[in-house]
């Protein structure tokens, strides 16, 4: 069964991390979620980076909102994958966090989704994992076409 961890700098931000637990339990995929950050817990996340490929990790979605160092920590710690999640904070909206997660230096990358895009992290990490997992990639084909026709379906009244 393919893994994902999903984590977030704090238990704050699970009104908008827990869409992407639901979405990617939705598509069958077992998921880690916990809370672990780069500036409150330092040694726990580096044993956390360091050691999700051994237990079976194969994508890493990790939210974080202010100087949202989380993200790009983990991935210099992990050769896995890594999707940054820019949660909305109290007095910049999030596009604190969104800078803190988008401007990474080179060799360390973070595929940063949109402030709360959540639910497109979980997306991103589901097509990765469909490179590997076919079902999962039929099951991201249905859904695409769940949405177009949601679209097109649309009347206005
Ligand atoms: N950005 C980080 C990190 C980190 O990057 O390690 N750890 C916590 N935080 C963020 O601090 C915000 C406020 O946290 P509290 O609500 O716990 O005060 C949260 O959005 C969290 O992601």
């Amino acid at each position: 069964m393919p893994k994902v961890a999903v984590i977030m700098g704090s238990k704050s931000d699970w009104e908008y991390m827990k869409e992407a637990v639901e979405l990617l339990k939705q598509f069958g995929v077992e998921v880690e979620a916990r809370v672990v950050s780069a500036h409150r817990t330092p040694e726990f996340m580096m044993e956390f980076a360091k050691t999700a490929s051994e237990k079976g990790i194969e994508v890493i979605i990790a939210g974080a909102g202010g100087a949202a160092h989380l993200p790009g920590m983990t991935a210099s710690l992990t050769h896995l994958p890594v999707i940054g999640v820019p949660i909305p904070s109290k007095n910049l909206n999030g596009l604190d966090s969104l800078l803190s997660i988008v401007q990474m230096p080179y060799g360390v990358p973070v595929a940063t989704v949109a402030i709360g895009g959540a639910k497109n992290a979980a997306l991103l990490a589901l097509r990765i994992l469909g490179l590997k997992y076919p079902d999962i990639a039929e099951k991201v084909k249905k859904f695409m076409e769940d949405v177009k026709n949601e679209v097109l379906n649309t009347k206005l009244d």
